[in-house]
């Protein structure tokens, strides 16, 4: 917007006096804008200009009812902007201001917001967080959105200056593979690091509310990588690791097929070795795959092997259209006789489900850090939007029936970001092997009631949002977006229901036989 210091200053009375057609002003908090030649320009039709209460007016609530504030700010609309009221200052905050935590109520999780305190976060997460918002406001924000409209990849600066503070490491989790590194400038150390740390990165990316381009920037990575990490060799992980925390190359997790999902015993791609042992010939089809090397799920003769896979002869991939963006990269793979040396195999060979499994709480509870996050979003959204809009001559939140939405929403985004939280700090006090006997049913649950609840949420934020919430630009861009791609989380790292009753089984196989009623 235009410095306010450089431009004149006007009574309301002289504002006033500029109320035709030939010569039109109007007052939007505090700022006064020529909108003469914009009239007829203007998107939402040059009749509105000219409604009562409008010309040479002051029109801040009329215009805050129908545009986000970020319309000011844009430079073609900013320069209509001609001076300042005298004696009066703008009232209205909106839009980003990079690194701002937002006094919305509920639009921040507790431990953020003024007043609360938490047992979970130290000082060094505070400090993580408030360089992390920084640095997601200024630098993937504006990415993300230009990006998740026009369906190109995140761009590469974005990726390089990410990989520069080691933000790919921090989305990798605690570990071995942050030592010696510099993480954030060097706000915090590799030792401090903690799943608190990564759930909050995690979070603070969410933020960005554009789900194809949070996909496409490097989640692959966070569920294809944690194999070679973990089941790699020494010489394999010292070749690819560094080139993929670099962001240099991409790398993915090949399982779901057209054939098979949640069914991994059911996949069909194949990996047969070559006579002198020391190849594997993959062959076969992936579907739903985000972003580039796989880390690929495959039928061997002992059962099931995963194997890292290159790009190369017999590799080919292909886009797929969903109902996100492009940005997201999500592609059909072919892998059609594809020789890889047996040194990739991650793990036993047959005991890629072991592998898998071990993937999965990781990967599911990352989910569930970014769903939740999406969430208070909307519920951001929504407490905005039935401030500033009025219905029946009154802010919609005076309706019983919005205000009844809202709570139902508030509910459940406090609710799971507490239990995400008890689920996280359990996680940082047991082993990995613990975590994964004792955390795969909390996480699993966790996630399948969240998507749902994702899903309540997003329909809710529809009705209150009317034809907007379905409007991919203005007002309810964000809740339309919510809406379109919610469902994404609840097939992504195991479908809702599918989890819902591994969560059951896994309770139910450890009844102690000897309880009665
Ligand atoms: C400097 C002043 C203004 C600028 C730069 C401006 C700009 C815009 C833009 C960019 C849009 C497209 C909305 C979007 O997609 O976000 C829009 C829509 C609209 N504007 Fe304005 N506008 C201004 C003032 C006003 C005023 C004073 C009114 C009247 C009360 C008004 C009424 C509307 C309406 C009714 C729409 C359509 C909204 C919808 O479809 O939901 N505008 N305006």
């Amino acid at each position: 917007m235009a410095a306010a210091k450089e431009l004149k200053k006007f009574t309301r009375e002289e504002v006033a006096l500029h109320n035709t057609e030939e010569s039109l002003w109007v007052i939007i908090d505090a700022r006064v804008f020529d909108v003469t030649r914009f009239r007829r320009l203007h998107p939402g039709g040059a009749s509105v200009f000219m409604d009562e209460g409008i010309p040479g007016q002051d029109a801040t609530e009329a215009f805050f009812g129908l545009h986000r504030f970020e319309v000011l700010e844009k430079p073609q609309y900013a320069r209509l902007q001609i001076g300042v009221l005298q004696d009066e200052e703008p009232q209205i905050r909106g839009g980003i201001v990079p690194g701002q935590i937002s006094k919305v109520p509920y639009a921040e999780p507790t431990w953020l917001a003024e007043g609360y305190k938490s047992p979970y976060y130290k000082e060094s997460h505070h400090r993580l967080q408030q360089a992390v918002r920084k640095f997601v406001d200024e630098v993937i924000y504006p990415d993300a959105q230009e990006h998740e409209a026009d369906g190109k990849p995140p761009s590469q600066s974005v990726i390089d200056q990410m990989a520069a503070l080691n933000l790919h490491a921090m989305r990798m989790g605690p570990g071995k593979h942050l030592k010696g590194l510099t993480l954030m400038g060097g706000i915090i150390t590799p030792e401090e690091f903690d799943y608190f740390h990564e759930l909050l990165v995690s979070q603070e990316i969410a933020r960005c509310g554009a789900r194809g381009y949070g996909d496409g920037l490097l989640s692959g990575c966070v569920i294809g990588l944690p194999p070679v990490l973990n089941f790699g060799s020494p010489e394999l992980k010292a070749r690819i690791v560094p080139e993929i925390l670099s962001g240099k190359k991409f790398i993915c997790l090949a399982v779901s097929e057209a054939y098979a999902g949640s069914d991994v015993f059911g996949l069909q791609t194949t990996a047969t070795k070559t006579e002198d042992g020391k190849h594997w010939i993959i062959t076969g089809t992936k579907k739903w795959i985000t972003n580039g090397t796989f880390t690929v799920g495959c039928k061997t003769e002992d059962g099931f092997t995963v194997i890292l896979v290159e790009r190369g002869e017999g590799v080919s991939t292909k886009a797929i259209k969903t109902s996100y963006s492009s940005s997201a990269g999500t592609a059909y793979v072919t892998f059609d006789h594809v020789q890889v040396p047996v040194e990739n195999t991650l793990g036993e060979e047959g005991g890629g489900i072991f592998v898998m499994l071990s993937n999965f709480n990781h990967e599911r509870w990352v989910m569930c850090c970014i769903n939740v996050r999406a969430q208070r979003l909307v519920v951001e959204e929504c407490m905005k939007w039935v401030n500033q809009r009025k219905a029946f001559g009154k802010p919609l939140h005076s309706l019983a029936v919005v205000r009844s939405k809202l709570a139902l929403m508030i509910s459940r985004v406090e609710s799971q970001q507490s239990w995400l939280e008890n689920i996280t700090y359990q996680m940082c006090n047991m082993s990995y092997k613990e975590q994964a006997s004792k955390l795969a049913g909390q996480i699993a649950f966790l996630k399948s009631h969240m998507t749902r609840s994702a899903q309540h949420t997003a329909a809710d934020a529809v009705q209150i949002f009317g034809g907007r919430g379905i409007t991919q630009s203005g007002m309810g861009k964000f809740i339309e977006h919510y809406h379109r791609t919610v469902t994404f989380d609840a097939l992504l790292g195991g479908a809702e229901d599918v989890l819902a009753d591994l969560g059951v089984r896994q309770a139910t196989s450890r009844m102690p036989s000897d309880v009665r009623m």
